[in-house]
């Protein structure tokens, strides 16, 4: 085993604390990373508040970063040390079923090993995640950080980015198309900033009316108030796509009134069981569906149009050491609009 350093929450505590970690030794077709940066997802606060109380398994945040190679297995032949590298929210899959043969190891029937809290597939441990120094990963699921990109902005890309590319590109999000886009967070401003720069017509629903600015500032044409009534009311079936990425449980029916005709909303927010009203969906033949994180061919193409496009988050970067902090502010929405850990103070 080779030891690192990361944020680790221990027992019942949700708070994080600096711990010495275990990697594995590489495998053939192993890398290893040296984590830079690591953006603070809204899933990570879900983490580790669903573990308040819990004892056992232990939990390192962290699934979307960027770093360099340190050390690549014999079997890696698309990585060499010192290349920049990205990582998501997925870092392993069966490789057989249909849905890893169709490029969406993300819906793996075998089930992706997940970044962090996953299960290892060949030794049964617990995936530590990237709120870390290292990270040991099979190399078909590191990216190669396109130049230009800032490796700190550029690190968000590797699950919010993903999360809301996906979809919109599965929508057929383009030129023509209206899409709106439910609460201007980590997912929902890059969603903004994809959905316009594929030519798409992009509004934004907000309870904050003060975000208006930003929503023109990201190239949104305009905001909708989702506490106004009267602005949602004018809205409504206006949109082919509407992109949820709220993160508390909330009441669809608001969002579907805002679905056009045969339009989709797209729910990628809070996961959990969900109650719609049928009649929201059948006056409209209104479709609902998901998506979570991306295959590999979708996430190297997402990171190609964000390099063509120039497109990262809009982040703080914080130093390692105030993750605490900025897990509490992204539970209080202070943040515009994602928080990046610099983990060069682990050394
Ligand atoms: N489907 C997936 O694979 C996937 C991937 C990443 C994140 N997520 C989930 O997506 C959600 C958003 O993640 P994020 O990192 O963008 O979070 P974030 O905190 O950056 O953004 C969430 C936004 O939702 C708004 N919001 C919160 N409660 C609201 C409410 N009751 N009504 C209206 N707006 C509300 C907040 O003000 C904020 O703008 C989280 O629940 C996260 O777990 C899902
Ligand atoms: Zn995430
Ligand atoms: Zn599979």
């Amino acid at each position: 085993m080779r030891s690192t350093v990361g944020w680790q929450v221990e027992g019942s505590s949700s708070t994080l604390r600096r711990t010495s970690l275990e990697r594995r030794d590489l495998r053939p077709d192993d890398i290893a990373v040296r984590v830079d940066y690591c953006g603070v997802c809204h899933t990570d606060a879900h983490a580790v508040g669903a573990r308040d109380g819990e004892e056992g398994r232990p939990l390192v945040p962290g699934h979307e970063f960027t770093g360099v190679v340190t050390e690549a297995g014999p079997a890696v032949t698309r990585f060499t040390v010192g290349d920049p590298v990205a990582v998501g929210n997925i870092v392993d899959s069966c490789g057989e079923c249909a849905m890893c043969r169709a490029g969406q190891e993300n819906f793996c029937h075998a089930f992706p090993t997940l970044t962090y809290d996953g299960i290892d597939r060949h030794d049964g441990s617990t995936t530590l995640g990237g709120y870390s120094r290292e990270y040991v990963v099979r190399d078909r699921f590191a990216y190669p950080l396109p130049a230009g990109l800032d490796p700190a902005a550029a690190a968000p890309l590797l699950c919010a980015g993903i999360t809301v590319w996906e979809p919109m590109h599965a929508l057929g999000v383009g030129p023509g198309t209206r899409v709106a886009v439910a609460g201007l967070g980590g997912l929902g401003h890059l969603a903004v900033k994809i959905a316009v720069a594929l030519g798409a017509d992009t509004s934004v629903v907000s309870r904050s009316p003060d975000k208006v600015d930003d929503a023109r500032r990201l190239g949104a044409h305009g905001l909708i108030v989702s506490t106004n009534p009267e602005q949602m009311a004018d809205a409504r079936d206006r949109f082919d796509v509407v992109i949820d990425t709220i993160s508390a449980p909330h009441d669809l029916g608001p969002y579907l009134h805002l679905v056009a005709m045969d339009g989709t909303l797209s729910h990628l927010g809070h996961l959990g069981s969900i109650t719609v009203e049928t009649t929201d969906l059948l006056a409209g033949r209104k479709k609902l569906s998901s998506g979570g994180s991306g295959g590999r061919p979708a996430t190297a193409a997402m990171l190609d149009f964000c390099a063509e496009h120039g497109i990262t988050a809009d982040i703080e970067v914080l130093p390692s050491t105030q993750v605490n902090e900025a897990l509490d502010r992204l539970r209080r929405n202070e943040v515009r609009y994602r928080f990046v850990l610099d983990m060069s103070d682990l050394d």
